[in-house]
């Protein structure tokens, strides 16, 4: 194994040590793994490293109590109206570091160039999948910023609003030919990501891919429909 690998592993494993801690208690994970709260404890704070051999069969026995499609579930709070808080999901560093992992899995062979989403909610995203691709990440805003010399703009009508709404990058974050991940925290009408396919489009770029952590109805049907790129969302509500 590699040695990148072999780092990878531990990361990992702390990762999943870090978000079981927040469902169980240090008993039960030495319980689970035979091992002294001690150890686990210095593993946690990352005082200590597993060695590889036992960074995989902490794997093999921590993996089946970690299910990130419920674990994304579980943190997302709905308001009286309906509408829900997606801030536990995004504030949970070792959450989204286990679902950029998977994503970036999925992504590693597209030979990704940028990740692309728009601000604000989609940026916590962006960041944990472009690292773990070892790209960058760059965001469409709602505003002009100024001391950016040339922008791509995208208007678009988010469904229900009634007002026209217009999503700007800097020109010098998409170049032509790279291909990119589009990807944002949830999907309700798919405005915001038919204004990011577009964008790519201006700068001549190839989109391959979108993903989000949430989406609303039958969205990523319809946009599998109009796309050639894999269209995938974590979890579906409605
Ligand atoms: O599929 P759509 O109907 O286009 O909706 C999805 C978009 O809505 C949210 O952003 P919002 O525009 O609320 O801005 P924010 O991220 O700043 O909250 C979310 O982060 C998506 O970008």
């Amino acid at each position: 194994m590699s040695q990148l690998k072999s780092v990878q592993e531990k990361l990992r494993l702390i990762r999943v040590l870090r978000l079981l801690k927040k469902s169980y208690t240090y008993e039960e994970l030495s319980k689970i793994t035979g091992l002294p709260i001690t150890v686990l404890n210095r593993y946690v704070r990352g005082k200590v490293l597993p060695s590889a051999e036992r960074t995989r069969e902490l794997l093999k026995l921590l993996t089946p109590y970690i299910n990130i499609e419920e674990e994304v579930k579980k943190r997302i709070k709905f308001d009286e109206r309906g509408f829900f808080d997606n801030m536990p999901v995004l504030s949970d560093t070792a959450l989204m570091s286990l679902i950029a992992e998977e994503v970036a899995g999925r992504y590693f062979d597209r030979d990704v160039d940028k990740v692309l989403t728009a601000a604000t909610d989609g940026i916590a995203l962006g960041v944990h999948i472009a690292r773990e691709l070892g790209v960058d990440v760059v965001y469409a805003k709602k505003k002009k910023e100024v001391g950016v010399e040339k922008f791509y703009e995208v208007s678009y009508v988010p469904s229900a609003s009634g007002t026209v709404m217009t999503l700007y990058l800097p020109q010098w974050a998409l170049r032509k030919g790279e291909n990119v991940l589009i990807v944002d925290d949830v999907i309700r009408s798919g405005e915001t990501q038919r204004a990011l396919v577009e964008m790519a489009h201006q700068a001549g770029a190839k989109p391959v891919g979108m993903f989000f952590l949430v989406s609303v109805g039958d969205i990523v049907e319809k946009l599998r429909e109009e796309y050639d790129f894999p269209v995938e969302s974590l979890i579906r509500l409605g």
